[in-house]
């Protein structure tokens, strides 16, 4: 099947703010196996579903050593749905982005070094959890995306 289209910075669907997943259903799965296919094929370690033009609050992040991040953990891609942060450390770090929004350019931006997040999982189970480093990072810039904030906005 083919790949979902990108959207890119400035297509109005990544300024709005993403609507909250009510119905846990085949049809969720289906879309989030199809936002995976695209960030395997975009060797990306995020995407979210307004980037495949979704409304949706939902997306994935996935992580792995890169040449940005040598050090990053090698994670399986976690589907997040309705994610909330609950909390931030006062800590602020400096690092590098991409976006598949923004092909081609790299920006440098701030983020909490750690933050204590909730969200469901595909099966509408609450997960709560503290992220640090830089998937903690990914958990940021995606879910900047549900709130139509994209990296121009953050770019140092
Ligand atoms: O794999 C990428 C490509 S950009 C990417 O994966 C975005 C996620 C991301 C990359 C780097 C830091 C935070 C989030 C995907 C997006 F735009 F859909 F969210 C990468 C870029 C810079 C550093 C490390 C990795
Ligand atoms: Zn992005």
């Amino acid at each position: 099947p083919p790949l979902l289209p990108i959207a890119l910075v400035g297509e109005a669907i990544l300024g709005q703010t993403a609507i909250a997943v009510q119905h846990f259903n085949a049809e969720l799965a289906h879309l989030a196996e199809q936002m995976s296919a695209c960030m395997e094929a975009a060797k990306g370690v995020g995407i979210a579903a307004p980037q495949v033009h979704s409304p949706l609050a939902l997306f994935i992040m996935a992580s792995r050593p890169n040449e940005r991040y040598p050090d990053a953990p090698n994670m399986a891609p976690v589907v997040v749905v309705n994610p909330q942060i609950i909390n931030v450390s006062s800590e602020l770090v400096s690092g590098e982005e991409g976006c598949l929004s923004v092909p081609g350019q790299r920006f440098t931006i701030q983020r909490h070094q750690a933050i204590e997040v909730r969200y469901q999982n595909l099966q509408g189970e609450w997960q709560q959890t503290e992220l640090t480093g830089f998937i903690a990072r990914i958990f940021q810039h995606e879910f900047d995306h549900l709130q139509g904030i994209t990296l121009l906005e953050r770019s140092l």
